[in-house]
């Protein structure tokens, strides 16, 4: 028996895709979930998601990370969830959708899928950094030249550090390129590495943008593309965050069931 999958991107943020709608995936093995991402051995991805029906909603998503474990919200992964959707006829342009984080509301507009963020009320300053939690915990820190810097070395030593080591942290390094734009990389937990863009740390780092003077909407660059963050402060809590950006298919395929099996060793 084999899986099919379809392979997305948003920003270049890549994602294997299948739908359980049927329950035919087996959730609970870590393993199968490792191998498909895997960048050599499988099809590989930053992670696996798979879209569910739901009594209540459009459809769930659930995420699992490339290390095979599930994970908390991915903003680049709901926007590609949102476009899985529409794809198979799950919905027409707009969504509400449950994750793991709750509810969300999204929006396809042509090559675009706006996605409402949940509120966050939260933001914690450490020396010059930054810590807050938009789905997914996000630690921040702004930097002189971004393009130069050692996200994977840099990010480790902050997602391994005593206070984050047991439960991980994502880690973005920010640039303020101009009055709306800035630059940002992110050292994923659960990838265990840098991606090229992370909708649910955009999303962060542009908040805390917003604290530091810079207006909604806030344009950010990655690696993998460019995204759009809005929100409006609203007393103590940030609300009416929207990520925006594209969202694609890539290609098709399939997996067979088989290797959900532990490998012999030899
Ligand atoms: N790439 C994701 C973030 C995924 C969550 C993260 N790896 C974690 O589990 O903390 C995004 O686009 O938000």
């Amino acid at each position: 028996m084999a899986i099919t999958f379809y392979k997305y991107q948003g920003t270049g943020n890549d994602f294997v895709m299948v739908d359980n709608r049927k329950h035919s995936f087996p959730t609970d093995d870590e393993t199968f979930v490792k191998q498909i991402c895997d960048r050599r051995t499988g099809v590989g991805a930053d992670g696996l998601i798979l879209l569910q029906d739901h009594p209540d909603y459009d459809f769930e998503m659930v995420y699992y990370n490339a290390d095979g474990r599930l994970g908390s919200m991915c903003g680049n992964g709901a926007r590609c969830t949102v476009r899985f959707a529409r794809q198979l006829g799950v919905i027409e342009d707009v969504a509400c959708f449950l994750a793991a984080d709750g509810e969300h509301q999204a929006s396809v507009e042509r090559d675009l899928i706006q996605l409402k963020m949940n509120d966050v009320q939260q933001i914690e300053q450490i020396g010059a950094d930054f810590y807050l939690n938009t789905g997914s915990p996000h630690y921040v820190r702004f930097v002189d030249n971004v393009q130069d810097l050692d996200v994977y070395a840099e990010g480790r030593a902050v997602r391994y550090n005593e206070r984050f080591a047991a439960e991980g942290t994502n880690v973005n390094f920010v640039q303020r390129i101009s009055e709306d734009e800035i630059f940002v990389r992110t050292y994923e937990r659960g990838v265990e590495d840098e991606t090229l863009s992370c909708g649910t740390g955009v999303t962060a780092c542009a908040l805390v943008a917003g604290l530091k003077g810079l207006k909604s909407p806030v344009q950010v660059k990655t690696l993998g593309g460019e995204l759009e963050v809005t929100f409006k402060q609203d007393g103590d809590t940030i609300k009416h965050i929207n990520l925006v950006g594209p969202a694609k298919q890539v290609f098709t395929g399939s997996v067979p069931l088989q290797q959900a099996q532990p490998q012999q060793q030899l």
